[in-house]
């Protein structure tokens, strides 16, 4: 069996396409949703991220407000900036990049955010109502998860799903969407035993550990579908001294010889967080100025 490779990067491009419709149509009522991105320090994962968002979020419509800010960054710098963007009326969603530097509390800086511009879905008002099954925000890139494995398969009642890892801003809301859709969820983490054994239970496996490729094609259940959230620099001989590639948490090769489908990495999970950004922003918009939220999610016809 060969898997279905699930094209994160066609899906993500044509979310944004419904996106921007939406966008355009709310331009014509002087409605234009802002998405301010906050960036301390350099950090290359979130470079490259704030790159491609500044470029997507202006070709959907939305107005862009960057931050960049030095490392040294004090905390009551951030916060000072984050009360502004809070009042800012043409900011609809407010995102600051992590990892942030040492001397900066991140959980403080997340509290700080008005949970109504919480397009990032970290702040604890949003994680209890995506627990209690309030809408809320949805964090980027569970919920770009979640549209993933939709996109194979709508009806997921009954299905086993393992996530590996537990991080608040991946493992633990991908297995609270996952509950909201009736599968029985096994969150598996570092100390988990017998890993693979767990892993192979799984219908729907969504590994989230950040360890290149460990994820085998023996640790995946004949016909699973695996979404792979992992984005590790590895070195990479082949192309030359000092080359690097982007791998997974999964073992691409072995797995797609087992799964039913599964994502690749680059093109898989990392172009749905954007897009799902954009998406949460377009909602903090409408519901900030009390407008229906245009039914973006979903390909029509
Ligand atoms: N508050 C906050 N929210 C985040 O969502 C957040 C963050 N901080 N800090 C950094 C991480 C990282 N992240 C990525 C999103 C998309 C790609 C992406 O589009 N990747 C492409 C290219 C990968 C490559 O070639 O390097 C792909 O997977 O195809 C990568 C990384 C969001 N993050």
């Amino acid at each position: 069996m060969s898997a279905t490779i699930i094209d994160g990067k066609a899906y993500a491009a044509g979310l944004r396409t419904r996106i921007a419709e939406a966008v355009s149509g709310f331009a014509r009522q002087g409605v234009v949703p802002g998405l301010a991105v906050v960036l301390v320090g350099e950090d290359p994962a979130s470079q490259i991220y704030v790159r491609n968002k500044a470029r997507q979020t202006m070709e959907v419509g939305m107005s862009s407000f960057e931050h960049v800010l030095p490392a040294s960054t004090s905390e009551a710098a951030l916060l000072g900036l984050v009360a502004k963007l809070n009042a800012d009326p043409a900011v609809d969603g407010i995102l600051v990049q992590l990892p942030l530097p040492k001397q900066i509390d991140a959980q403080k800086v997340i509290e700080a955010i008005d949970p109504a511009k919480d397009v990032d879905g970290f702040h604890p008002i949003n994680a209890g109502k995506l627990m209690t099954g309030v809408p809320g925000f949805v964090s980027c890139t569970p919920l770009g998860c979640l549209l993933l494995v939709q996109s194979v398969r709508r009806e997921l009642a009954g299905l086993d799903a393992v996530v590996v890892g537990r991080s608040n801003i991946v493992g633990k809301p991908m297995a609270q969407l996952l509950v909201g859709q009736s599968c029985t969820v096994t969150v598996a983490h570092s100390r988990t035993r017998d890993l693979p054994e767990v892993c192979r239970r799984a219908d729907i496996l969504v590994a989230a550990v950040g360890r290149p490729e460990m994820v085998r094609g023996d640790w995946i259940k004949p016909g699973a579908i695996v979404i792979d959230v992992g984005i590790n620099r590895v070195p990479n001989p082949a192309a030359g001294e000092g080359k690097t590639k982007v791998v997974g948490d999964v073992a691409f090769a072995e797995a797609a010889s087992v799964a039913s489908a599964i994502t690749p990495v680059p093109g898989g999970v990392g172009p749905m967080t954007i897009a799902c950004l954009l998406r949460n922003t377009l909602q903090a918009a409408c519901v900030r100025r009390g407008l229906e939220m245009p039914p973006v999610d979903m390909a029509r016809g």
